[in-house]
């Protein structure tokens, strides 16, 4: 039975959909607005670049009459959603419908979500045809429902869009009912005969003053890059809903921040830091963050750690300060190592172990513990929790390996590696001095690497990443500022030339790859000192046994050795050269500041003899090392086939080879062959008991016929 409120004409739905399984609290059902009063609409011209935009807007609407049923669920997704008891509490999505071409068979697994036709639209263009397992589960509650989520899903499976469409759905229904309020208002104003003029002047003040715009929602990230990231996933998404997003960010001109914000957009994404500072200086547009009506923290978990975003303590005090506008806000907290947890350090399990009156206080933290410490320091109220993270923390489709090698070898194996199996790789280092070092060492090998950390200048840093995305061939030499977050396209390798400090980072590192379910690997290089943390690692990992080791073909290392090591001699020579240059350059400059002149003094024209000298060998080995690069490292023509570690053969008199295996490919013919080998193994294993078996009972037969024999002779 249709039911009339307000003039429009609402009918219950049947809906057998999966929609009515899902966790939505206070869902009654779901009704089809069949029809509506036409009467309500304002008696304005329609405007005929409007309607040649977008044909089914609402002005288009108005010139149907009353022949069309204006929105129907099943071809728009536009819900109408009641609530026990309340016909005010009505959720309705009533964006106006695009005419847009899109098959919608293909956008049926998104059509219980409640999303507007104008992200509809947007996700479709992207090829994105149904939700990731994440977005299925957290989208329903957040749109439908609109509850807190607490989410935690794997590495690339989706998270930016599970708290990225809530958002912009939100603000559609905000911007909307606005809408509708000025349009009524501006009704009442005809009515009471207040001349249209006038109104409509005030209206075109209200929007031209960018400080009383709203700002609906704000984005907080833990790096510049990831801001911009998400940044652009909103963009996208919001294609065609007119809503603004801007990025406030560290390391950008204060000027053109201000400007950005002097437009007004609707959702804010921003680092902490640079957030909270313009704050402070009393910036008109962010002067409203108290009153946000979203709120997402992408990787939480980092955001949070202690001593870490000291602002983003500051942030939330300010916005939960007012109870009924933290009431009002809904809340999206995400990371892919939410629910992690780790085994007590060292130093604690002794004291726990030691302490026996006291150790009742050292506990481990629980996922749960954990997710609620969270809660309470965010302010959310009554969240959806939903962790669909694996027992192995890592994404299903990334392969782990490690290579375990003395300190001083890693560079053999970074190289060797690079150039066995050349493909968009990271390499990630525990320090800026790391990233600077191998970058340098594999510029002089000609790799032409990339390198990002964070002090690098902010233009410079973004630059690298571009270049880094544009090349499927590219390197990037990088500390933990490119763990989290970052979506670069078919990064085939990730290496960790350090073992990370924090499984966490490990888990993030390693999520650069093998993201939206393609395939990728992951290589811990292992020297002894770091054994302890790579233990410690598999164990938080649950990983019941050791990583498969990458295969190394040992009869190619010679010919990397002897390049690594010349071009690490050329490195030091040219750092003797730079640093008397630079400590020459500086006196003589301050020497001409002050007018003075300098007389040598024994040490420095020593010194300066020294980098002479430097000079010199190091013009020797640059040529040296430019004709051993022009000569092909390794042997074409290769099998494929790994040889024992044994086996010398001069890979220089080898046929040539044409293509280079991949990595995966590697380490999934070398765990096939260790697999063959062990059943082999067993196998040889068994034959021998079994020889020894047969043996034994020979032998024991012959005795018993002995002794047979022996008895019949003694009767
Ligand atoms: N429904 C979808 N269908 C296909 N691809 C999608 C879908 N949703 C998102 N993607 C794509 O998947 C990739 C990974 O998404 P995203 O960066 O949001 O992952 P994430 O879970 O936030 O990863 P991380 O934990 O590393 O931050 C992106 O390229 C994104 O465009």
């Amino acid at each position: 039975m249709a039911k009339e409120i307000k003039g429009v004409l609402w009918k219950p739905v049947e809906f057998e959909g999966p929609i009515l399984n899902k966790d939505l609290e206070g869902l009654v059902g779901f009704e089809e607005c069949i029809d509506y009063n036409l009467t309500r609409i304002p008696s304005k011209k329609p405007n005929k670049r409007k309607l040649e935009k977008g044909k089914e807007d609402s002005v288009t609407i108005k010139k149907k009459k009353n022949k069309v049923k204006v929105i129907k669920v099943s071809d728009d997704n536009n819900f109408m959603l009641s609530k026990r008891g309340s016909t005010n509490n009505v959720l309705t999505s009533t964006s106006n419908p695009i005419n847009s071409n899109l098959n919608e068979s293909k956008l049926i697994e998104w059509s219980s979500f409640g999303i507007p036709q104008s992200i509809l639209k947007a996700l479709a263009e992207q090829g994105f045809q149904k939700p990731t397992k994440i977005q299925e589960l957290t989208l329903p509650s957040a749109i439908l429902g609109r509850r807190d989520i607490l989410g935690a899903a794997e590495t690339g499976s989706g998270k930016t869009l599970a708290f990225g469409i809530p958002i912009v759905t939100g603000i559609i229904k905000l911007k909307e009912k606005l809408k509708s309020r000025i349009d009524h208002r501006k009704e009442i104003n005809v009515d009471n005969k207040i001349g249209d003029y006038d109104l409509q002047n005030n209206y075109k003040r209200k929007k031209f003053n960018y400080s009383e715009k709203p700002l609906y929602a704000l984005i907080l990230t833990p790096t510049r890059e990831l801001a911009v990231q998400v940044k652009n996933h909103l963009v996208s998404a919001a294609k065609y809903a007119d809503i603004q997003v801007a990025v406030v960010l560290g390391g950008m001109a204060a000027v053109k921040q201000e400007r950005i914000l002097s437009k007004g957009p609707e959702i804010v994404v921003a680092t902490p830091g640079r957030l909270w500072e313009l704050i402070q200086e009393g910036n008109p547009h962010l002067s409203q963050v108290d009153a946000i009506r979203f709120l997402a923290i992408d990787e939480t978990d980092r955001m949070l750690e202690k001593g870490h975003f000291r602002e983003l303590h500051d942030l939330l005090e300010r916005i939960n300060f007012d109870e009924d506008k933290r009431k009002k806000r809904q809340n999206f907290v995400f990371s892919a190592t939410l629910t992690l947890t780790h085994e007590l350090p060292s130093y604690l399990a002794v004291k726990k172990k030691m302490n026996l009156k006291n150790s009742k206080k050292i506990l481990n933290m629980t996922s749960e513990q954990k997710l609620q410490k969270i809660i309470e320091i965010l302010g959310v109220t009554d969240p959806k929790i939903v962790d669909v993270t694996l027992t192995k923390c890592t994404a299903e489709s990334l392969s782990e390996c490690r290579i375990s090698c003395n300190i001083d070898e890693k560079d053999f194996y970074v190289y060797y590696f690079l150039q066995k199996h050349p493909g968009r790789t990271l390499i990630f280092c525990n320090s800026i001095g790391c990233v600077k070092r191998l970058t340098t060492l594999l510029g002089l090998l000609s790799c032409n690497p990339l390198a990002l950390h964070a002090s690098m200048q902010q233009r410079q840093r973004l630059k690298n990443l571009e270049r880094f995305r544009d090349n499927e061939f590219a390197i990037l030499i990088a500390t933990d500022v490119a763990a989290r977050g970052l979506d670069i396209p078919s990064v085939q390798h990730v290496l960790h030339y350090q073992t990370p400090r924090t499984t966490e980072s490990y888990v993030h590192r390693s999520g650069r790859t093998a993201r939206a379910s393609k395939e990728g690997i992951t290589i811990l290089l292992v020297e002894p000192s770091e054994l302890q943390n790579y233990l410690k690692l598999c164990r938080t990992l649950g990983k019941p046994e050791d990583l498969p080791v990458f295969p190394v073909q040992t009869n190619l290392l010679n010919a990397v050795k002897h390049r690594v090591n010349l071009a690490r001699q050329l490195d030091k020579l040219e750092l003797v050269v730079r640093k008397n240059k630079n400590q020459s350059g500086w006196l003589q400059k301050a020497a001409e500041s002050m007018d003075i002149l300098i007389e040598d003094n024994e040490a420095s024209q020593q010194e300066r003899k020294e980098a002479e000298k430097c000079k010199k060998i190091a013009e020797v080995k640059r040529k040296a090392l430019a004709s051993m690069l022009a000569k092909p490292l390794f042997p074409k023509g290769f099998t494929g086939k790994y040889p024992l570690s044994d086996e010398t053969v001069n890979p220089l008199l080898k046929p040539l080879d044409t293509k280079a295996e991949t990595a995966i490919d590697a380490l999934k013919k070398s765990l096939e062959n260790s697999q063959v080998l062990r059943r082999k193994a067993k196998w040889l294993f068994k034959r021998k008991v079994s020889n020894v078996t047969i043996n034994l009972q020979e032998k024991l037969n012959v005795m018993r016929k002995k002794q047979n024999k022996k008895s019949k002779n003694n009767m």
